[in-house]
């Protein structure tokens, strides 16, 4: 179902205005602090009704000011993911997820309790109280409270921003599952660039209330004016060949093999991996004896110098692109030039494992 956005909302010293359609799937909302996130979030949840909007979920409208509809919030329908999990700590992890169920209408063709726990991984967890739980399970638990009220959309704001490393990596593959398993659109607040590239269907950037950006992870993230040049990224689609003794694992993507630290999904499995540009090195000649292991051969596609030292060449690698960030001094001095052959290099040990993840890049 498509997410239609359209909110236009002055508050004193900012506006708001966004125009965004999004296709079914995950959208993340991504932009800086104070970029505009929750006030659109609060418009969508029907907290603030704004001067100006059209909301829609596929066919059904929370609000079209145009003509005076507005839907109030116990009205619409929402599963709400939080920071943190906001469990009932006197209730037990069943009754936390049931008390979900209690207010979905009788009509909504929710998930079943039975399906909720088998996809989240909670069946040994039922019978605890929040107060037993760790930060991950208690978010898996609010995961599954969300999607047994029924929702038509389901609404997590920066829902792993609480969460240490490795609870954000006992999460992501959940919200993986719900983007994949799930027909009810997700609208995602995040600031991780690992958690837009891992998880987004489409990507809505903001900056100063407006969208500068909307579109794949790997368009958005490759568009340093949504990003800024620093932040800017390739996200290859990477399939699992193989698992080394040596703690490497073998993928394949449509621009070459790559060799990364072991990755935690099995041979074959679809992933995303997101190649920030600053850690890409360009050669004009194929280079040897050099110990990085990841060397992928295209044709640069185009050079865009910013406006400090540095400029992002983009190369064509088989059918993917691939961003690096060097200084301009180094385009000048090696000769880049659109159309010539390239190689580009990439330190295996510089992908981390948050920034390989599940899923691929469209829905199927
Ligand atoms: N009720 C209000 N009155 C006046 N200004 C407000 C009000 N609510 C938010 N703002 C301002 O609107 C701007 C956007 O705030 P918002 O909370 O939507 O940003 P955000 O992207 O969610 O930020 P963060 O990531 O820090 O939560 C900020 O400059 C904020 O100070």
């Amino acid at each position: 179902m498509n997410l239609g956005l359209s909110v236009q909302h002055r508050l004193p010293g900012f506006t708001l205005d966004v125009r965004a359609e999004a296709p079914p799937g995950l959208t993340v909302l991504f932009g800086p602090s104070g970029s505009g996130k929750t006030t659109l979030i609060n418009a969508v949840a029907g907290l603030l009704r704004p001067d100006r909007g059209h909301i829609t979920v596929g066919d059904w409208v929370l609000l079209d000011s145009a003509t005076g509809q507005f839907l109030p919030p116990h009205r619409r329908r929402i599963g709400y993911i939080f920071q943190e999990g906001r469990l009932f700590p006197h209730l037990n992890v069943r009754q936390n997820l049931l008390y979900g169920r209690w207010f979905a209408p009788r009509d909504a063709r929710g998930e079943s309790l039975g399906r909720v726990v088998e996809m989240l991984g909670i069946g040994h967890l039922l019978t605890r109280r929040p107060g037993a739980l760790s930060g991950g399970e208690k978010q898996r638990v609010a995961i599954g409270r969300a999607l047994l009220a029924g929702p038509r959309l389901i609404l997590a704001d920066e829902p792993l921003a609480a969460l240490d490393e490795a609870r954000k990596a006992e999460i992501l593959p959940y919200f993986e599952r719900l983007r994949d398993e799930v027909s009810v659109p997700i609208l995602y607040v995040s600031h991780s660039l690992a958690e837009v590239a891992r998880l987004a269907t489409t990507v809505i950037a903001l900056r100063d209330g407006r969208v500068v950006a909307v579109g794949t992870p790997g368009q958005v993230l490759g568009d340093a004016g949504a990003v800024g040049a620093r932040d800017a990224a390739s996200v290859l689609t990477a399939r699992v060949v193989a698992h080394h003794d040596d703690g490497l694992s073998e993928l394949a993507t449509a621009a070459g093999p790559l060799l990364l630290p072991q990755v935690a999904a099995p041979p074959g499995a679809i992933l995303r991996v997101r190649i920030a540009a600053s850690d890409v090195i360009l050669a004009r000649e194929a280079p040897r004896g050099l110990s990085s292991l990841n060397i992928l051969s295209g044709i640069i596609a185009e050079i865009r110098p910013g406006m400090g030292p540095g400029a992002l060449v983009t190369l064509a690698v088989g059918n993917e692109r691939l961003i690096a960030r060097i200084t301009r001094r180094s385009v000048a001095a090696l000769a880049l030039e659109p159309g010539q052959p390239c190689h580009a290099i990439l330190k295996s040990v510089a992908v981390p494992p948050e920034d390989v993840g599940g899923g691929p890049l469209s829905p199927e």
